[in-house]
Protein backbone atom coordinates (compact mmCIF):
# COMPACT_ATOMS: atom_id res chain seq x y z
CA UNK A 1 0.00 0.00 0.00
CA UNK A 2 1.10 3.37 -0.71
CA UNK A 3 -1.09 6.88 0.25
CA UNK A 4 -1.48 9.28 -2.48
CA UNK A 5 -1.18 12.64 -0.98
CA UNK A 6 -4.80 12.86 -0.64
CA UNK A 7 -5.20 9.63 0.67
CA UNK A 8 -2.80 11.35 3.76
CA UNK A 9 -4.74 14.11 4.30
CA UNK A 10 -7.50 12.11 4.74
CA UNK A 11 -5.83 10.29 7.39
CA UNK A 12 -3.99 13.05 9.27
CA UNK A 13 -4.46 10.79 12.81
CA UNK A 14 -3.49 7.33 12.09
CA UNK A 15 -1.95 6.07 15.24
CA UNK A 16 1.94 5.99 14.98
CA UNK A 17 1.93 3.44 17.82
CA UNK A 18 -0.66 1.31 15.73
CA UNK A 19 1.11 1.49 12.03
CA UNK A 20 1.90 -1.51 10.09
CA UNK A 21 4.65 -0.79 7.49
CA UNK A 22 4.59 -2.24 4.38
CA UNK A 23 8.20 -2.90 3.02
CA UNK A 24 7.20 -1.63 -0.20
CA UNK A 25 10.46 -0.78 -1.80
CA UNK A 26 11.36 2.88 -1.66
CA UNK A 27 12.80 3.12 -5.16
CA UNK A 28 13.92 5.45 -7.23
CA UNK A 29 12.81 4.35 -10.42
CA UNK A 30 9.46 5.67 -9.12
CA UNK A 31 8.12 7.23 -12.84
CA UNK A 32 9.21 4.99 -15.57
CA UNK A 33 8.46 1.84 -14.20
CA UNK A 34 5.18 1.82 -12.45
CA UNK A 35 4.97 -2.22 -12.39
CA UNK A 36 2.30 -2.77 -9.70
CA UNK A 37 2.52 -0.04 -7.08
CA UNK A 38 3.03 3.73 -9.00
CA UNK A 39 4.35 4.95 -6.25
CA UNK A 40 6.39 2.29 -5.02
CA UNK A 41 7.66 3.29 -1.98
CA UNK A 42 7.55 2.71 1.99
CA UNK A 43 5.03 3.62 3.52
CA UNK A 44 4.65 6.98 5.69
CA UNK A 45 2.59 8.80 7.84
CA UNK A 46 3.38 12.37 7.87
CA UNK A 47 2.77 13.41 11.67
CA UNK A 48 3.46 16.03 14.05
CA UNK A 49 4.35 15.50 18.07
CA UNK A 50 0.51 16.60 18.89
CA UNK A 51 -0.36 13.27 16.87
CA UNK A 52 1.64 11.37 18.59
CA UNK A 53 0.52 13.04 21.93
CA UNK A 54 -2.87 12.61 20.98
CA UNK A 55 -2.98 8.89 19.53
CA UNK A 56 -0.67 7.93 22.30
CA UNK A 57 -3.48 8.21 25.00
CA UNK A 58 -6.05 6.68 23.46
CA UNK A 59 -3.79 3.63 21.20
CA UNK A 60 -0.94 2.73 23.43
CA UNK A 61 -1.00 -0.97 24.44
CA UNK A 62 -0.45 -1.32 28.24
CA UNK A 63 2.52 -3.29 27.71
CA UNK A 64 4.07 0.14 26.29
CA UNK A 65 3.71 1.66 29.29
CA UNK A 66 7.26 1.43 30.43
CA UNK A 67 10.48 3.21 31.00
CA UNK A 68 11.83 1.93 27.41
CA UNK A 69 12.36 5.34 25.34
CA UNK A 70 10.18 6.77 22.26
CA UNK A 71 13.22 6.29 20.14
CA UNK A 72 13.44 9.74 17.37
CA UNK A 73 15.28 7.95 14.16
CA UNK A 74 17.54 10.76 12.44
CA UNK A 75 18.30 9.86 9.21
CA UNK A 76 20.88 12.14 6.97
CA UNK A 77 23.26 11.63 4.59
CA UNK A 78 26.08 12.59 7.10
CA UNK A 79 29.88 13.93 6.33
CA UNK A 80 33.23 12.57 7.09
CA UNK A 81 34.01 13.29 10.27
CA UNK A 82 38.07 14.00 9.49
CA UNK A 83 39.81 14.16 6.43
CA UNK A 84 40.54 9.91 6.73
CA UNK A 85 37.35 9.18 6.50
CA UNK A 86 36.86 11.23 3.41
CA UNK A 87 37.92 8.49 0.86
CA UNK A 88 35.05 5.97 2.45
CA UNK A 89 32.65 8.49 2.77
CA UNK A 90 32.83 9.45 -1.09
CA UNK A 91 33.21 5.28 -2.04
CA UNK A 92 29.59 5.13 0.03
CA UNK A 93 28.15 7.59 -1.76
CA UNK A 94 29.13 6.74 -5.44
CA UNK A 95 28.21 3.02 -4.72
CA UNK A 96 24.86 3.52 -3.61
CA UNK A 97 22.70 2.81 -6.25
CA UNK A 98 20.14 5.02 -5.05
CA UNK A 99 21.76 8.27 -5.22
CA UNK A 100 23.26 6.97 -8.76
CA UNK A 101 23.45 4.33 -11.38
CA UNK A 102 26.33 3.69 -12.95
CA UNK A 103 27.63 1.14 -15.55
CA UNK A 104 30.13 -1.38 -13.27
CA UNK A 105 29.23 0.62 -10.02
CA UNK A 106 31.29 -0.75 -7.65
CA UNK A 107 35.16 -0.63 -9.51
CA UNK A 108 33.55 2.70 -11.07
CA UNK A 109 32.80 4.15 -7.51
CA UNK A 110 35.96 3.09 -6.63
CA UNK A 111 37.98 4.87 -9.11
CA UNK A 112 35.79 8.03 -8.73
CA UNK A 113 36.48 8.27 -5.05
CA UNK A 114 39.68 7.83 -5.63
CA UNK A 115 40.67 10.53 -7.80
CA UNK A 116 37.78 12.79 -6.08
CA UNK A 117 39.45 12.19 -2.39
CA UNK A 118 41.98 15.03 -2.67
CA UNK A 119 40.56 17.75 -4.00
CA UNK A 120 37.54 16.50 -1.59
CA UNK A 121 39.94 16.34 0.93
CA UNK A 122 41.35 19.90 0.93
CA UNK A 123 37.42 20.90 1.04
CA UNK A 124 37.05 19.43 4.62
CA UNK A 125 40.31 20.46 5.81
CA UNK A 126 39.51 24.17 5.12
CA UNK A 127 36.34 23.87 6.70
CA UNK A 128 38.16 22.64 10.40
CA UNK A 129 39.02 19.45 9.14
CA UNK A 130 35.87 17.12 8.67
CA UNK A 131 31.83 17.77 8.55
CA UNK A 132 30.37 19.27 11.41
CA UNK A 133 27.00 17.48 10.26
CA UNK A 134 27.59 14.68 13.52
CA UNK A 135 28.19 17.36 15.89
CA UNK A 136 24.73 19.40 14.72
CA UNK A 137 22.71 16.23 14.66
CA UNK A 138 23.68 15.21 18.02
CA UNK A 139 22.89 18.88 19.50
CA UNK A 140 19.37 18.65 17.55
CA UNK A 141 18.16 15.44 18.85
CA UNK A 142 18.96 16.31 22.33
CA UNK A 143 17.37 19.36 22.42
CA UNK A 144 14.58 17.31 20.52
CA UNK A 145 14.51 14.89 23.83
CA UNK A 146 14.40 17.54 25.85
CA UNK A 147 10.83 19.50 23.87
CA UNK A 148 9.24 15.94 23.77
CA UNK A 149 9.58 15.23 26.55
CA UNK A 150 7.90 18.51 27.88
CA UNK A 151 5.47 18.51 25.38
CA UNK A 152 4.69 14.61 25.40
CA UNK A 153 5.33 13.32 29.17
CA UNK A 154 3.10 10.32 28.15
CA UNK A 155 5.72 8.89 25.58
CA UNK A 156 8.74 10.19 27.34
CA UNK A 157 11.36 9.57 27.69
CA UNK A 158 12.31 10.38 24.01
CA UNK A 159 15.82 9.35 23.13
CA UNK A 160 17.44 10.00 19.92
CA UNK A 161 19.68 7.86 17.67
CA UNK A 162 21.55 8.73 14.54
CA UNK A 163 21.44 6.55 11.15
CA UNK A 164 23.93 8.03 8.80
CA UNK A 165 24.08 6.57 5.04
CA UNK A 166 27.64 6.64 4.11
CA UNK A 167 29.33 7.37 7.41
CA UNK A 168 29.20 6.14 11.23
CA UNK A 169 26.42 6.29 12.91
CA UNK A 170 25.37 3.61 10.49
CA UNK A 171 21.72 2.19 10.22
CA UNK A 172 23.03 -0.95 12.06
CA UNK A 173 24.39 0.73 14.70
CA UNK A 174 20.99 2.47 15.79
CA UNK A 175 19.31 -0.31 15.27
CA UNK A 176 21.78 -1.80 17.68
CA UNK A 177 21.55 0.81 20.22
CA UNK A 178 17.51 0.68 19.49
CA UNK A 179 17.51 -2.96 20.78
CA UNK A 180 20.08 -2.64 23.27
CA UNK A 181 17.54 -0.06 24.39
CA UNK A 182 14.31 -2.41 24.35
CA UNK A 183 13.22 0.46 22.26
CA UNK A 184 9.19 -0.93 21.42
CA UNK A 185 8.26 2.51 19.14
CA UNK A 186 9.93 4.54 17.07
CA UNK A 187 9.57 7.76 14.91
CA UNK A 188 11.90 8.13 11.98
CA UNK A 189 12.05 11.54 11.18
CA UNK A 190 14.55 12.42 8.02
CA UNK A 191 16.30 15.44 8.66
CA UNK A 192 16.07 16.51 4.78
CA UNK A 193 13.21 18.89 4.39
CA UNK A 194 12.33 17.69 0.95
CA UNK A 195 12.02 14.25 0.12
CA UNK A 196 13.80 13.01 -2.78
CA UNK A 197 14.66 9.48 -3.64
CA UNK A 198 18.26 9.70 -4.04
CA UNK A 199 18.37 11.00 -0.34
CA UNK A 200 15.36 10.56 1.89
CA UNK A 201 14.05 7.42 -0.34
CA UNK A 202 18.11 6.00 0.25
CA UNK A 203 17.92 5.87 3.87
CA UNK A 204 14.68 4.24 4.73
CA UNK A 205 15.39 1.30 1.63
CA UNK A 206 18.32 1.04 4.35
CA UNK A 207 16.70 0.98 7.10
CA UNK A 208 14.00 -1.50 5.66
CA UNK A 209 17.03 -3.38 4.91
CA UNK A 210 17.93 -3.17 8.64
CA UNK A 211 14.78 -4.01 9.72
CA UNK A 212 13.99 -6.66 7.72
CA UNK A 213 18.05 -8.37 8.66
CA UNK A 214 17.47 -7.61 12.81
CA UNK A 215 14.10 -9.18 12.36
CA UNK A 216 12.51 -5.47 13.86
CA UNK A 217 9.17 -5.47 11.83
CA UNK A 218 7.10 -6.24 14.64
CA UNK A 219 8.84 -5.89 18.06
CA UNK A 220 8.86 -2.10 17.19
CA UNK A 221 6.21 -0.02 15.87
CA UNK A 222 7.27 2.38 13.21
CA UNK A 223 6.45 5.72 12.21
CA UNK A 224 7.93 8.00 9.77
CA UNK A 225 8.01 11.40 9.21
CA UNK A 226 9.47 11.61 5.36
CA UNK A 227 9.30 14.97 4.43
CA UNK A 228 8.26 18.46 6.39
CA UNK A 229 9.24 20.67 3.80
CA UNK A 230 6.33 23.20 4.80
CA UNK A 231 5.82 22.12 8.24
CA UNK A 232 4.97 25.69 10.24
CA UNK A 233 7.96 25.31 12.66
CA UNK A 234 10.28 25.28 9.67
CA UNK A 235 8.58 28.08 7.82
CA UNK A 236 9.02 30.29 10.55
CA UNK A 237 12.47 29.08 11.10
CA UNK A 238 13.72 29.99 7.86
CA UNK A 239 11.74 33.14 7.79
CA UNK A 240 12.79 34.51 11.01
CA UNK A 241 16.35 33.79 10.17
CA UNK A 242 16.03 35.82 6.20
CA UNK A 243 14.17 39.02 8.70
CA UNK A 244 17.43 38.84 11.23
CA UNK A 245 19.94 39.13 7.73
CA UNK A 246 17.86 41.95 6.44
CA UNK A 247 17.63 43.71 9.56
CA UNK A 248 21.15 44.71 9.18
CA UNK A 249 21.09 46.03 6.36
CA UNK A 250 19.97 49.50 5.90
CA UNK A 251 16.78 50.79 4.31
CA UNK A 252 18.41 51.35 0.91
CA UNK A 253 20.08 48.51 0.98
CA UNK A 254 16.63 46.13 1.89
CA UNK A 255 14.81 47.97 -1.29
CA UNK A 256 17.64 46.02 -3.47
CA UNK A 257 17.91 43.28 -1.83
CA UNK A 258 16.66 40.21 -3.49
CA UNK A 259 16.88 36.54 -1.18
CA UNK A 260 18.57 33.46 -3.55
CA UNK A 261 17.00 30.19 -2.19
CA UNK A 262 19.74 28.00 -3.12
CA UNK A 263 19.06 24.14 -2.79
CA UNK A 264 21.03 21.11 -3.63
CA UNK A 265 20.81 20.48 -7.26
CA UNK A 266 19.67 16.76 -8.60
CA UNK A 267 20.67 15.52 -11.81
CA UNK A 268 17.98 15.73 -14.59
CA UNK A 269 17.81 12.19 -14.81
CA UNK A 270 16.55 11.79 -11.38
CA UNK A 271 14.10 15.18 -12.35
CA UNK A 272 13.00 13.55 -15.09
CA UNK A 273 12.24 10.19 -13.48
CA UNK A 274 9.44 12.18 -11.17
CA UNK A 275 11.25 12.90 -8.41
CA UNK A 276 9.27 15.14 -6.60
CA UNK A 277 12.40 17.17 -4.78
CA UNK A 278 12.21 20.23 -6.71
CA UNK A 279 8.43 20.62 -6.40
CA UNK A 280 8.69 20.01 -2.18
CA UNK A 281 11.45 22.77 -2.65
CA UNK A 282 9.51 25.26 -4.41
CA UNK A 283 6.51 24.90 -1.27
CA UNK A 284 9.17 25.71 1.10
CA UNK A 285 9.84 28.93 -1.31
CA UNK A 286 6.68 29.78 -1.76
CA UNK A 287 6.04 29.56 1.94
CA UNK A 288 9.24 31.34 3.33
CA UNK A 289 7.62 34.39 0.77
CA UNK A 290 3.87 34.06 1.87
CA UNK A 291 5.43 34.59 5.47
CA UNK A 292 7.86 37.06 4.88
CA UNK A 293 4.85 38.75 3.10
CA UNK A 294 5.98 39.00 -0.42
CA UNK A 295 7.88 41.83 0.00
CA UNK A 296 11.09 40.72 -1.62
CA UNK A 297 12.35 39.60 -5.51
CA UNK A 298 13.57 36.16 -4.96
CA UNK A 299 14.87 33.24 -7.06
CA UNK A 300 15.21 29.57 -6.47
CA UNK A 301 18.75 28.25 -7.64
CA UNK A 302 20.69 25.38 -7.56
CA UNK A 303 23.86 24.49 -6.01
CA UNK A 304 26.32 21.35 -5.00
CA UNK A 305 26.02 20.00 -8.82
CA UNK A 306 28.86 17.19 -9.66
CA UNK A 307 29.92 15.42 -12.67
CA UNK A 308 29.10 16.13 -15.90
CA UNK A 309 25.59 15.20 -16.38
CA UNK A 310 23.12 17.77 -16.79
CA UNK A 311 21.44 19.12 -13.34
CA UNK A 312 18.66 21.04 -12.54
CA UNK A 313 19.62 24.75 -12.67
CA UNK A 314 20.37 27.71 -12.83
CA UNK A 315 22.89 27.29 -10.69
CA UNK A 316 24.14 28.97 -7.65
CA UNK A 317 27.44 30.42 -9.15
CA UNK A 318 26.15 31.73 -12.36
CA UNK A 319 23.22 33.85 -10.64
CA UNK A 320 25.32 35.20 -7.83
CA UNK A 321 27.80 36.33 -10.61
CA UNK A 322 25.02 37.60 -13.05
CA UNK A 323 23.55 39.42 -10.40
CA UNK A 324 26.96 40.85 -9.01
CA UNK A 325 28.10 42.21 -12.83
CA UNK A 326 24.55 43.36 -12.85
CA UNK A 327 25.41 45.55 -9.97
CA UNK A 328 23.08 44.22 -7.84
CA UNK A 329 24.55 43.48 -4.55
CA UNK A 330 22.17 42.93 -1.52
CA UNK A 331 22.03 39.36 -1.88
CA UNK A 332 20.63 37.49 0.68
CA UNK A 333 21.58 33.26 -0.27
CA UNK A 334 19.38 31.25 1.95
CA UNK A 335 20.43 27.55 1.93
CA UNK A 336 16.63 26.42 2.12
CA UNK A 337 17.44 22.32 1.47
CA UNK A 338 19.54 21.76 4.23
CA UNK A 339 19.30 21.64 8.39
CA UNK A 340 22.56 21.75 9.65
CA UNK A 341 26.53 23.18 8.55
CA UNK A 342 28.64 21.15 6.39
CA UNK A 343 30.79 20.87 3.40
CA UNK A 344 28.00 22.72 1.13
CA UNK A 345 27.03 25.69 2.98
CA UNK A 346 30.73 25.78 5.02
CA UNK A 347 32.31 25.29 1.47
CA UNK A 348 30.64 25.91 -1.15
CA UNK A 349 28.78 29.18 -0.27
CA UNK A 350 30.55 30.62 2.13
CA UNK A 351 33.96 30.32 0.41
CA UNK A 352 33.55 29.29 -3.11
CA UNK A 353 30.88 31.84 -3.96
CA UNK A 354 31.72 34.49 -1.62
CA UNK A 355 35.22 34.88 -3.50
CA UNK A 356 33.01 34.54 -6.97
CA UNK A 357 30.93 37.19 -5.55
CA UNK A 358 33.33 39.47 -4.33
CA UNK A 359 35.71 38.96 -7.23
CA UNK A 360 32.40 39.85 -9.64
CA UNK A 361 31.31 43.33 -7.26
CA UNK A 362 35.24 44.14 -7.42
CA UNK A 363 35.53 44.20 -11.16
C1 LIG B 1 18.97 18.13 -0.06
C2 LIG B 1 20.11 17.58 0.11
C3 LIG B 1 20.87 16.81 -0.88
C4 LIG B 1 20.52 16.27 -2.11
C5 LIG B 1 19.20 16.34 -2.84
C6 LIG B 1 21.69 15.62 -2.62
C7 LIG B 1 21.77 14.96 -3.84
C8 LIG B 1 22.95 14.48 -4.40
N1 LIG B 1 24.24 14.63 -3.93
C9 LIG B 1 25.14 14.02 -4.77
C10 LIG B 1 26.53 13.94 -4.61
C11 LIG B 1 27.27 14.43 -3.52
N2 LIG B 1 26.78 15.09 -2.43
C12 LIG B 1 27.81 15.38 -1.57
C13 LIG B 1 27.74 16.03 -0.35
C14 LIG B 1 26.55 16.41 0.26
N3 LIG B 1 25.28 16.34 -0.27
C15 LIG B 1 24.36 16.79 0.64
C16 LIG B 1 22.97 16.90 0.49
C17 LIG B 1 22.25 16.49 -0.64
N4 LIG B 1 22.69 15.76 -1.71
C18 LIG B 1 25.08 17.18 1.80
C19 LIG B 1 24.45 17.70 3.06
C20 LIG B 1 26.44 16.94 1.57
C21 LIG B 1 27.58 17.25 2.53
C22 LIG B 1 27.83 16.24 3.58
C23 LIG B 1 28.72 16.80 4.65
O1 LIG B 1 29.71 17.46 4.39
O2 LIG B 1 28.39 16.58 5.83
C24 LIG B 1 29.03 14.88 -2.12
C25 LIG B 1 30.40 14.95 -1.44
C26 LIG B 1 31.12 16.23 -1.71
C27 LIG B 1 31.64 16.25 -3.11
O3 LIG B 1 32.28 15.29 -3.53
O4 LIG B 1 31.31 17.23 -3.81
C28 LIG B 1 28.71 14.29 -3.34
C29 LIG B 1 29.63 13.61 -4.30
C30 LIG B 1 24.37 13.46 -5.82
C31 LIG B 1 24.97 12.69 -6.97
C32 LIG B 1 23.03 13.75 -5.60
C33 LIG B 1 21.81 13.39 -6.37
C34 LIG B 1 21.64 12.40 -7.16
FE1 LIG C 1 24.82 15.84 -2.30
Amino acid sequence: MCLSSKQRSSFPFISPFTLTLHYAKHSSEAIDKPATDPCSRLDAIVIDAKTVRKQTNAALPLTLLTDRPTAILLTNMGGPETLDDVHDFLLNLFTDRDIMKLPFQPSIAKWIARRRTPSIREQYDSIGGGSPILKWTRKQGEAMEKALDKLSPETAPHKHYIAFRYVKPSTQDALDAMKADGVQRAVVFTQYPQYSCSTTGSSLNELHRGIVANNLETSIQWSIIDRWNTHPGFIDAMATKIERKLAEYTPEQRQSAVILFSAHSLPMSVINRGDTYPAEVAASVDQVMKRLGQQYPYRLIWQSQVGPQPWLGPQTSDVIKNYGKAGMKNLVVVPIAFTSDHIETLFELDQEYGKEAEEVTHT
